[in-house]
């Protein structure tokens, strides 16, 4: 509970900013860009990849019983998934990369300036250009990847064990989720967690499966240079599990 005198305290992002605002450092117009920017970055592209990763699992009942395997095996009927045990969750781990490999949320990334001239692969990039990186057609070309429309979590566990998603250190360049380097996403720490939690917690707890009469959720995708998600939203039938 706040103190006397703790009300003017920064506790979060937003304090920052509405501190810059009150001293005039930016404008409230400031202020409305960066909140929107916030929800753009964080929200929408966490929410489309849950989306799409309910989605496939919906559509890949094989899936959800591998998950739901591995959660008995691993933490049993009692143990509840959190994120310091979600290491020891390798194939659900794998359903998210999987997810966002195949639905890369942010297909293009967000364009990058170069400040320098530079060559890259034998092209002459001027200074001053704006970079775009496919990172969905890195992720998906079927030169790199063996089968890449298919969404098979089992690649990840397989062949590809080695890729993590990753935006420093050992980053595998076929695969950019996140971006990588200096400008790459800030929330990978927050985001990986919450889609392995929240798609764990479901399927541990409800058999998700299309409404009667549906054979499969439609997967159509609507994108556009800073989004691909799913482009109708589906009815899908919960079915509770007694542990
Ligand atoms: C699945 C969820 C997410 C995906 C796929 C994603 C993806 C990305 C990508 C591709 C970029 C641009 C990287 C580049 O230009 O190289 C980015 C930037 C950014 N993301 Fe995320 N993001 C996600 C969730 C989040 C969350 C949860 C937050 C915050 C809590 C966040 C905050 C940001 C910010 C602030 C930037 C701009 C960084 C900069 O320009 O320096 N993102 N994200």
């Amino acid at each position: 509970m706040d103190t006397p005198g703790d009300k003017d305290k920064l506790r979060c992002a937003i304090d920052h900013v509405l501190a810059a605002e009150k001293s005039g450092e930016i404008t409230p117009e400031n202020v409305i860009y960066i909140v929107e920017n916030i929800n753009v970055a964080a929200i929408e592209t966490t929410l489309w990849s849950i989306e799409w990763a309910l989605a496939e699992v919906v559509n890949h009942p094989d899936v959800q019983g591998k998950i739901r395997g591995e959660i008995k095996d691993v933490l049993g009927d009692d143990e509840p998934i959190t994120e310091s045990n979600i290491g020891r969750l390798p194939y659900l781990q794998a359903v998210i990369k999987e997810t966002l490999r195949l639905h890369c949320p942010i297909p293009l990334l967000v364009p990058h300036m170069n400040l320098e001239d530079a060559k890259l692969g034998g092209f002459a990039i001027p200074k001053g250009s704006k970079v775009v990186v496919n990172a969905w057609w890195l992720a998906n070309n079927p030169e790199l990847w063996e089968k890449p429309e298919e969404f098979r979590p089992e690649r990840f566990l397989g062949e590809e064990s080695s890729v993590d998603a990753a935006v420093g250190g050992k980053v595998d360049f076929r695969f950019l989720p996140f971006g990588m380097g200096r400008r790459s996403c800030p929330g990978i720490i927050l985001a990986l967690p919450i889609l392995a939690l929240i798609v764990g917690k479901l399927v541990r707890s409800f058999e998700m499966v299309p409404p009667p009469g549906v054979d499969k959720l439609d997967m159509s995708e609507k994108g556009g240079q800073f989004s691909l998600h799913i482009a109708n939203h589906s009815v899908v039938a919960f079915h509770a599990i007694s542990p």
